[in-house]
């Protein structure tokens, strides 16, 4: 099997998880599967923000099309990543358990003890809107790179303080760096610690593979997280933070707020509902936007699906 990914120490590292976790299921050696990297727009282009070069395809493009030539058999995606608009050809087969959730702040012990006027690295909507509610007198500055080249930035001085998923720092092993942010406080992005398997929906054959490797509450999750970006239909631009959990054995509690990017403006609603129905996030989207003032509504087309960040 060939499992296509980018090629990014994280990207490389979700994928050998991936491999990991389906030879152990299927009692394969490890070199039944093959890790397959590419080289992605996204991070090809590293001196724009994402935002303004084309969005989350710019991650996905170059395996949607391995995809469909066959060259691969399947895309390990960071499915925070993922565009909410997927080709009708493409499914996703299996998301692994849910890590860490939560934004780390490395360069100050919490979001109260950053100096006043300090500059704050991020090239996240969500994080920038976030850090900016909360800290008014902060100042972000354009963060874009991988994890070591952002905390590269850091190290030398760019920014003050920056954010990252815990998520991400674990599967590098680089545990002990900031502080984690309380996720009920801290609302991490949508589908955030969760890496997907997506390939051709017409291959059964897999289909019954990644199963093996599916986790079910965590699948239920990112499905509701989507509907909920489907239902709101933001841009890159759009900040949606967004904290999804399990209620007993059968239901999902999903929290979702929207920020104006200054800032400046926050609405938040919750819903709980059946782990079958995840589409019941997408109407949870239209009360948001209903409940939302103009000055955040102008950033959300609505019910159109998007291109989230
Ligand atoms: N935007 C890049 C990205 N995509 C997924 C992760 C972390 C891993 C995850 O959330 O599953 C990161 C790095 C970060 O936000 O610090």
């Amino acid at each position: 099997m060939r499992l296509g990914t980018r090629q990014s120490p994280l990207a490389m590292a979700q994928a050998e998880e991936t491999r990991a976790r389906l030879c152990a299921a299927h009692g394969w050696p490890v070199d039944a599967v093959e890790l397959v990297p590419v080289v992605a727009s996204g991070d090809r282009i590293q001196d724009r923000p994402l935002a303004e070069i084309g969005g989350k395809a710019l991650w996905t493009k170059e395996l949607d099309a391995w995809l469909a030539e066959g060259t691969i058999d399947a895309a390990v995606h960071s499915m925070k990543d993922v565009e909410t608009l997927r080709p009708e050809t493409l499914t996703i087969a299996a998301v692994l358990p849910r890590a860490d959730v939560r934004d780390v702040l490395v360069g100050a012990a919490s979001v109260a003890d950053i100096p006043t006027g300090a500059r704050v690295g991020t090239s996240a909507p969500r994080r920038a809107a976030q850090m900016l509610h909360a800290r008014p007198d902060l100042t972000v500055v354009s963060f874009r790179g991988n994890v070591a080249t952002r905390l590269g930035k850091l190290e030398r001085g760019e920014a003050d303080v920056t954010l990252l998923a815990a998520a991400g720092l674990v599967r590098l092993g680089e545990t002990g760096i900031g502080t984690p942010l309380d996720a009920e406080t801290w609302l991490p992005a949508p589908a955030q610690g969760a890496i997907g398997i997506e390939c051709l929906a017409a291959r059964a054959d897999l289909l019954s593979l990644f199963a093996a490797i599916d986790d079910a509450p965590t699948h239920a999750a990112i499905r509701a997280e989507r509907a909920l970006l489907t239902g709101l239909g933001g841009t890159c631009h759009s900040p949606i933070a967004v904290l999804t959990r399990p209620e007993g054995d059968t239901e999902l509690f999903l929290r979702a707020a929207l920020f104006s990017p200054d800032g400046a403006h926050r609405v938040e609603a919750s819903a709980t509902f059946p782990m079958t129905e995840p589409g019941h996030a997408q109407a949870l989207a239209l009360r948001l936007l209903a409940d939302a003032p103009e000055a955040i509504r102008v950033h959300f087309d609505g019910g159109v699906a998007g291109d989230i960040a």
